[in-house]
C-alpha cells in the first residue's frame, strides 16, 4: 500500500514553552509510522484556538493527509483544540471521538472529559482527528484511529461527488 503523508502536531503550553517534554507526539509519530504512513517528528505548539487552526491550516496545505493532535481538549481554561479544529474541518465524523472516549474509558473514567473532534478537510481529503495530552490517551487513541484512518482518506479521494 503507497505511504500517505501524515503529521503529529501536540498542542501544550508546557511542552511548547519547554517547561516539560512533549512524550506523548513521539509515541504518536512512532505508531504511524509502524503503520506505514510517512511521518516527520511531531510539531508542538502552544495552546489556544487560533495556533491550533494555524498549525491545522499550514499541514493541510503541504498535503497531509492524517492530522493527529494531542491536546488541549479538556475544560481548562487554555484547552482550545476542538475550537481551533472545528474553524478547519469541514466535515465533522462524530463516530471517531465517540470511540475514542469510549475505548478511553478502560483508561480512566475521565475520558468522556476530552471534547476531541474528529473531521474531514474538504477538498483536501485531510482527516483530522484530536486526542487527549496524556501519554496514556495517545498511546490506546492511535490504534483506534488507525482503524479508520486509510478508509476514511481513501474514500474522501476517490469517493463518488456527484
Ligand atoms: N505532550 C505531553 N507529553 C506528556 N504528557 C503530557 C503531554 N500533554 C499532557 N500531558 C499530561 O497529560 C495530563 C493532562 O494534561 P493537561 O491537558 O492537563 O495538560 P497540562 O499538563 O496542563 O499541559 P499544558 O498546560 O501544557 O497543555 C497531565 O498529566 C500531563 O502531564
Ligand atoms: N484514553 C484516555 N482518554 C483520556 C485520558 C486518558 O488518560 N486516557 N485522560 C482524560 C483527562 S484526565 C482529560 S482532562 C481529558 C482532556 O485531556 P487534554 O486536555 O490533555 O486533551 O482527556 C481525558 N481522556
Amino acid at each position: 500500500m503507497t505511504s500517505l503523508p501524515a503529521c503529529v502536531i501536540t498542542v501544550s503550553d508546557r511542552s511548547f514553552s519547554g517547561e516539560r517534554e512533549d512524550r506523548g507526539g513521539p509515541i504518536a509519530v512512532g505508531l504511524l509510522r509502524e503503520a506505514g504512513w510517512h511521518c516527520p517528528d511531531a510539531e508542538v505548539i502552544a495552546d489556544g484556538e487560533t495556533s491550533v487552526a494555524d498549525a491545522l491550516r499550514r499541514a493541510v496545505a503541504r498535503g497531509v493527509r492524517l492530522i493527529v493532535t494531542t491536546g488541549g481538549t479538556g475544560v481548562g481554561p487554555r484547552d482550545e483544540t476542538p475550537e481551533g479544529t472545528r474553524r478547519v474541518i469541514t466535515r465533522e465524523v462524530p463516530g471517531i471521538a465517540e470511540e475514542l472516549r469510549r475505548s478511553g474509558l478502560s483508561d480512566t473514567p475521565l475520558s468522556v472529559l476530552s471534547r476531541g473532534l474528529a473531521g474531514v478537510v474538504d477538498p483536501a481529503g485531510t482527516l483530522v482527528v484530536n486526542l487527549p495530552g496524556s501519554t496514556r490517551a495517545v498511546a490506546s487513541g492511535v490504534p483506534v484511529v488507525l482503524t479508520v484512518a486509510r478508509h476514511v482518506v481513501d474514500q474522501v479521494e476517490g469517493g463518488d461527488h456527484s
